[in-house]
């Protein structure tokens, strides 16, 4: 705890005299978030360099259900740090394995930005049947199909891929009504605008959608800088001090359910964990079923939900918060595989 009279930072110019190179793909907004970290490292006293990386992701432009999906985005990043190339590595949370990389530590979660998705294009009353909805993520698939069955309506969910801008596009271009993105990369891109409670996306009417609606995926909107296990202590610190406990614990959280629940991220489920002002931890998820139809119909089939909580205790370690956040993620999985047995692996 600080002293409130202090009018030093405790943190103020731990960076001096460090140089980091900062590694993350070449995406515009991979770029963004990096160049986000360096600022943050800047303000710490440390100078900074940007190392981009073309990964997988990037150059293969099959559906990444095809690819292989998970980690095909991390990998070439990660390397960076193996082969010493990077001294940090700047990931989309959502994006990187739930299983550990041999040698790197994720040393850093900042705090996170807005978890909702939103839709692009229309707001949600404007949907009418008929309509063409672009999304890849059976994740948004299910829960959107749920709310527009709710509403009659039966609309083509039709899978893409791309990066936000080239998403973006397939509306301004009218191939598709509207398109599914996460607020957090438009806005980290700047291209979210809010005026007089109106959401647009580079000009185009725009909606967020509440995430009791439609959640997240897990560690969505939060990012993740990895370093090596033998990283310089003094980066170490560097990381620590931009390090923000309660995303932490959010995402310890979501991304232990996820595991446990043993989907990855291309699987139908939704998971969203909130930590209070004294830490508590409350959880949200939704699971569904891989639906093969594009007709929003078809992918309205029932989803399983769960909910959880794990209140602070007086005195509590950071330590032992990351691990009651653990076991709430846990635990929700295990209940939610008691209700959910399709989402269970053949035996
Ligand atoms: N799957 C791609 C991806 N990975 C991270 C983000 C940005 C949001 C975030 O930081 O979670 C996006 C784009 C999107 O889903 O719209």
């Amino acid at each position: 705890m600080s002293t409130p009279r202090e009018t030093t930072d405790p943190t103020a110019g731990i960076g001096t005299g460090l140089h980091v190179r900062v590694g993350a793909r070449r995406s515009a907004l991979a770029r963004t978030q990096a160049e986000w970290i360096a600022a943050r490292l800047q303000e710490l006293g440390a100078t900074t360099e940007m190392v981009g990386v073309v990964t997988t992701g990037d150059t293969d432009r099959r559906h990444l259900t095809e690819i292989g999906g998970t980690g095909i985005f991390a990998t070439a990043v990660r390397d960076q740090l193996r082969t010493r190339d990077a001294d940090v590595a700047v990931h989309s949370l959502k994006d990187l394995p739930v299983d550990p990389a041999p040698g790197l530590v994720i040393a850093a979660i900042p705090a996170r930005e807005d978890p909702r998705d939103v839709l692009v294009g229309l707001p949600l009353d404007a949907l009418a049947s008929g309509m063409r909805i672009g999304t890849g993520s059976p994740r948004r698939v299910v829960q959107l199909a749920n709310l527009l069955a709710a509403r009659g309506l039966q609309v083509e969910l039709v899978p893409i891929r791309g990066n936000v801008g080239t998403r973006v596009d397939m509306v301004r271009t009218g191939e598709l009504d509207a398109v599914v993105l996460a607020a957090a990369g438009l806005r980290r891109l700047g291209m979210l605008a809010e005026n007089d409670g109106r959401t647009t996306v580079e000009g185009l009417p725009a909606e967020p959608i509440g995430v009791d609606r439609v959640l997240p995926a897990a560690g969505q909107a939060a990012l993740a800088v990895e370093v090596s296990e033998q990283a310089d202590p003094r980066l170490l610190a560097l990381m620590a001090a931009i390090d923000h406990l309660p995303t932490r614990l959010e995402v310890t959280a979501e991304r232990r359910f996820l595991n446990t629940m043993e989907a990855g991220c291309l699987a139908p489920v939704g998971v969203h964990v909130t930590a209070d002002e004294q830490l508590n931890l409350t959880l949200r998820a939704v699971a569904g079923q891989m639906i093969a139809s594009t007709s929003s119909r078809d992918a309205a089939t029932p989803l399983t939900s769960v909910e959880g909580s794990a209140p602070t205790s007086d005195g509590e370690s950071p330590e032992a918060a990351v691990a009651r956040a653990a076991q709430l993620g846990d635990r929700s999985a295990r209940d939610m595989l008691l209700r959910h047995p399709a989402e269970r692996p053949e035996t």
